[in-house]
């Protein structure tokens, strides 16, 4: 029996939670006042909503192999996502062979070097891979973490992130990473909140647990400076994200300037190997924090992990649910993960993707065993009562 060819390449979108995770109703604390580089707008600064970050919605790739079998996944992008699959890399998958992924990749990535490199054309060709490791695991029946060479550890172990830290210690991980509230826009004022914020949940959680500040993109090299000095007497163990994604050079400044033994962190919003390379290259960060769905894939998070392997950084995943699980089960240098906390308050263990994936997993007393890993593929299956929404129909 030859190898199965790809016949039938699907996009479709999806809304409400899951891989479009700020996708959520009024009352959820991941849009409760989190300082974003909008909140010099004051119009824009109670609700992330309000300037758009769910506007995209979920990309469901689907991709139907010659022997019956289908993979898929999820990640942000919606319609337009789904317009360069159908319209532009379908053509280099339909009639290729299942196991073409490392060529399928880069024909992907060379054909939109025009008009992508970044954002959500990688986000699109992050969709199409993750579905492509889903399809040849379902084919060859071995989860994704065994084609990439196999686990180097029985338990993944996780920090949490969102409102509520001190419950997240109560549920058993390892640390919680908060949304910062405040940016320079809301002067002193702001930044006082911010640290007695902090000040607050190191009071309830002790001395020992991790706690760590998310400022999505949201600061500048003074202010991040500033709130790094600050937060250092209430043993914040890395500050996330405080800058611009293209300010290399601030970060490699913010860098110099944290407190020493604080880490600096980012990535989430950056892509590919080139992308990573400055990150490393310049000295912007202690941890990196690709998220697989954004980045290129997981054939581009091998490249970036072993890149960032030889530079002594950190590996930690930006939060993707099963698609980096089965990814930092493999990597010494990815000793733990993220998990984003979905319910409302971050009072209770939900799945990340909720509602949209069947059959995935969540930490138990903020670990996961690898046994809850061995499905094929992702070992997920698309929940049928989702909405799907295909807008351009081949
Ligand atoms: C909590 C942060 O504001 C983002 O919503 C979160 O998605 C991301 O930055 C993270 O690191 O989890
Ligand atoms: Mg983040």
């Amino acid at each position: 029996m030859g190898i199965p060819t790809i016949k039938h390449v699907r996009a479709f979108t999806l809304r409400g939670g899951g891989a479009d995770y700020h996708d959520q109703a009024d009352g959820h604390w991941i849009d409760d006042h989190i300082a974003t580089p909008m909140s010099k707008y004051p119009e824009y600064r109670q609700s992330r909503r309000t300037f758009g970050i769910n506007v995209l919605g979920t990309l469901v790739v689907e991709i139907e192999a010659s022997d019956g079998t289908v993979g898929f996944a999820v990640t942000t992008g919606g319609e337009p996502a789904a317009y360069i699959v159908e319209k532009h890399l379908a053509r280099f998958l339909e009639g290729a062979r299942v196991t073409d992924i490392e060529k399928i990749w880069d024909q992907m990535y060379q054909s939109t070097l025009y008009y992508g490199r970044k954002g959500i054309v990688i986000n699109t060709i992050s969709g199409v891979d993750l579905a492509l490791w889903d399809l040849l695991g379902k084919i060859r029946q071995e989860p994704v973490h065994q084609l990439l060479g196999g686990a180097v550890r029985d338990e993944l172990q996780f920090y949490a992130t969102g409102a509520r830290p001190d419950l997240a210690q109560k549920m058993g991980f390892i640390g919680g990473k908060m949304p910062l509230h405040h940016g320079p826009a809301e002067g002193e004022e702001g930044l006082r909140k911010n640290l007695e914020e902090l000040a607050t949940m190191r009071e309830r959680v002790g001395p020992d647990f991790w706690l760590m500040l998310d400022c999505w993109m949201s600061l500048d090299l003074n202010y991040a400076t500033r709130l790094a000095v600050g937060a250092h007497e209430h043993g914040l163990k890395w500050i996330e994200e405080a800058l611009p994604p293209d300010d290399y050079w601030g970060y490699a400044a913010l860098r110099n300037n944290v407190p020493k033994g604080m880490l600096v962190t980012t990535g989430e919003h950056e892509a590919t190997r080139w992308g990573f390379r400055m990150l490393l290259e310049m000295g912007c960060c202690d941890i990196i924090q690709p998220d697989v769905g954004w980045c290129g894939g997981i054939t581009e998070l091998v490249k970036i992990s072993a890149l960032a392997d030889a530079h002594n950084a950190l590996v930690i995943p930006h939060g993707s649910s099963v698609y980096s699980y089965h990814f930092v089960a493999t990597r010494h240098n990815s000793p733990f993960a993220e998990f984003l906390m979905m319910a409302p308050k971050a009072d209770e263990v939900v799945p990340m993707f909720h509602p949209q994936l069947l059959g995935e997993p969540v930490p138990v007393n903020g670990r996961m065993r690898l046994s809850a890993l061995d499905q094929p593929g992702f070992g997920v299956t698309l929940n049928p009562e989702c909405q799907l929404h295909r807008p351009y129909n081949r």
